[in-house]
């Protein structure tokens, strides 16, 4: 790839290419979105379209100025056979500015490519349940005018809220599915970002966006030396263990990476040791059967979403002081106070080969581990796990973002396969020891 390559867009998808309303998207395959710069326009492929339930969305987050507005561009510009919506979160009022950076895909005009819709009322984080939803909710209205929704973030958002809404939200459940959260880091601030501390030892910004990727995308790799980056990428798995990292310039990555994952969905597993991280497991023209895979299983009462009792704090905290976020212009909103030690975010992978977890003991345990409210308690902010269940002959997915998750049920275990369960937790306060003991205590009798 030539230098003057990569400052050029590869060409936008012709909009005669691009999915009828209800339909799969053109491109299924990997390599099909591979948005790397071409000089030549590639036919899309020819996949036999299939039924969509919900439009995918991919969640772009990352600290103030890490690059979230160019990858939008890139997405925006690149061929991959979707129509996307775009739903811009800016703070300040700047949004008209953001706009303006993004560019229009060629023939926008004659037939839109992207709709936008700009969310005013503050930070996301704090108006996530209200205004996102609402604005996704209208977006809807125009369902059959784009097949993928891609939402940018403030800087200073947590994406722990947002992501959230967009399961618990009962009318957007089923018409658009969370696929992917992609984190923008800034490879020569990050680690000063992360580092930066917070005055009530609260968990900053950059590191709970960090904490919440599925996808990092190590950004400007221009403006920092092989060591840097080296270094970076350590401490990013020492916070994340579970998120793929792509070292990239100008956002310029395989869309793959982040557009129609199926991270999300049924048949999605945590990456097995030695696995390529990021990819969830599944690839291409699989995650288009997995996405639908995991709306007939939803649809057939195989999931259950857990939500707690009590309303909390739309940061997953206790409305009891009022909220710290510079930017948060809602007066109702309020925020816990963290009085415990500063504990850094990491992630804890526990196996558990042979025995099948008791799944009725698990939601018990699951249920007082996320909503208990005591200082030293662990601050979850993700938990994955592909889950070996007593009495049943299929995988089961269990997906958790703050204080909510899910347990679908996924494929069938293959014949002669090792069943064996794997949780991934990532959050602070997390105790191996603690958890390991919890969870060998929801094995199931034998
Ligand atoms: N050198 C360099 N600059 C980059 C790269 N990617 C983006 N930029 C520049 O970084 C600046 C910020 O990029 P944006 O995409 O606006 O960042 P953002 O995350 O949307 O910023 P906020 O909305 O303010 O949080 C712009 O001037 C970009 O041109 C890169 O890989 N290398």
């Amino acid at each position: 790839m030539s230098s003057s390559d990569d400052e050029l867009p590869p060409e936008a998808v012709p909009l005669s290419a691009a999915p009828t309303s209800g339909s799969a998207p053109a491109a299924t395959a990997a390599g099909d979105l591979d948005a790397q710069p071409t000089s030549g326009a590639k036919p899309a492929a020819a996949t036999p379209p299939q039924p969509i339930t919900a439009v995918p969305v991919t969640l772009i987050t990352g600290y103030l100025g890490a690059g979230k507005t160019t990858l939008v561009n890139w997405v925006l510009t690149a061929r991959h056979g979707y129509r996307c919506a775009v739903l811009l979160n800016e703070i300040a009022d700047s949004a008209d500015i953001e706009r303006a950076l993004v560019k229009e895909p060629e023939g926008r005009d004659a037939s839109p490519l992207a709709e936008w819709t700009e969310l005013e009322n503050g930070c996301i984080c704090c108006s996530a349940k209200n205004d996102m939803v609402k604005a996704l909710e209208s977006l809807m209205q125009q369902r059959d005018r784009f097949d993928y929704v891609l939402i940018e973030t403030t800087g200073l958002a947590n994406p722990g809220p947002v992501a959230a809404a967009l399961w618990t939200d009962e009318q957007l459940e089923s018409s658009v599915c969370l696929d992917c959260i992609v984190t923008v880091v800034d490879a020569r601030h990050i680690r000063r970002q992360l580092a930066d501390p917070r005055p009530d030892g609260a968990v900053n910004e950059a590191q709970q966006q960090v904490a919440f990727a599925d996808v990092v995308l190590l950004n400007k790799t221009d403006l920092a030396s092989e060591a840097e980056l080296a270094e970076i990428e350590a401490e990013i798995r020492g916070m994340n263990a579970e998120a793929g990292i792509t070292r990239c310039q100008r956002c310029q990555i395989d869309l793959s990476r982040i557009l129609n994952t199926g991270l999300y969905s049924a048949s999605t597993r945590p990456a097995a040791a030695g696995e390529p991280q990021g990819s969830g497991g599944s690839g291409g023209a699989d995650q288009q059967a997995a996405a639908s895979q995991a709306a007939v299983t939803q649809g057939a009462g195989g999931a259950e979403r857990k939500q707690p009792q009590q309303q909390a704090c739309s940061d997953g905290s206790r409305e009891d002081a009022p909220c710290s976020n510079p930017q948060c212009g809602d007066p109702n909103h309020h925020h816990h106070e963290h009085s415990v030690h500063d504990a850094r975010v990491g992630t804890v992978t526990i196996h558990l080969p042979g025995a099948p977890l008791d799944l009725s003991r698990l939601r018990c345990w699951l249920d007082t581990l996320l909503w208990e409210e005591t200082a030293d308690a662990a601050d979850l902010f993700r938990i994955k796990g592909l889950l070996h269940v007593a009495g049943s002959a299929r995988k089961h997915i269990l997906q958790g973002v703050h204080e909510i998750y899910d347990i679908v049920e996924g494929p069938q275990w293959a014949a002669g396969e090792p069943r064996a369960s794997k949780l991934v937790f990532i959050g602070r306060r997390l105790r191996r020891d603690a958890l390991a003991a919890d969870l060998a205590a929801c094995l199931a009798e034998q």
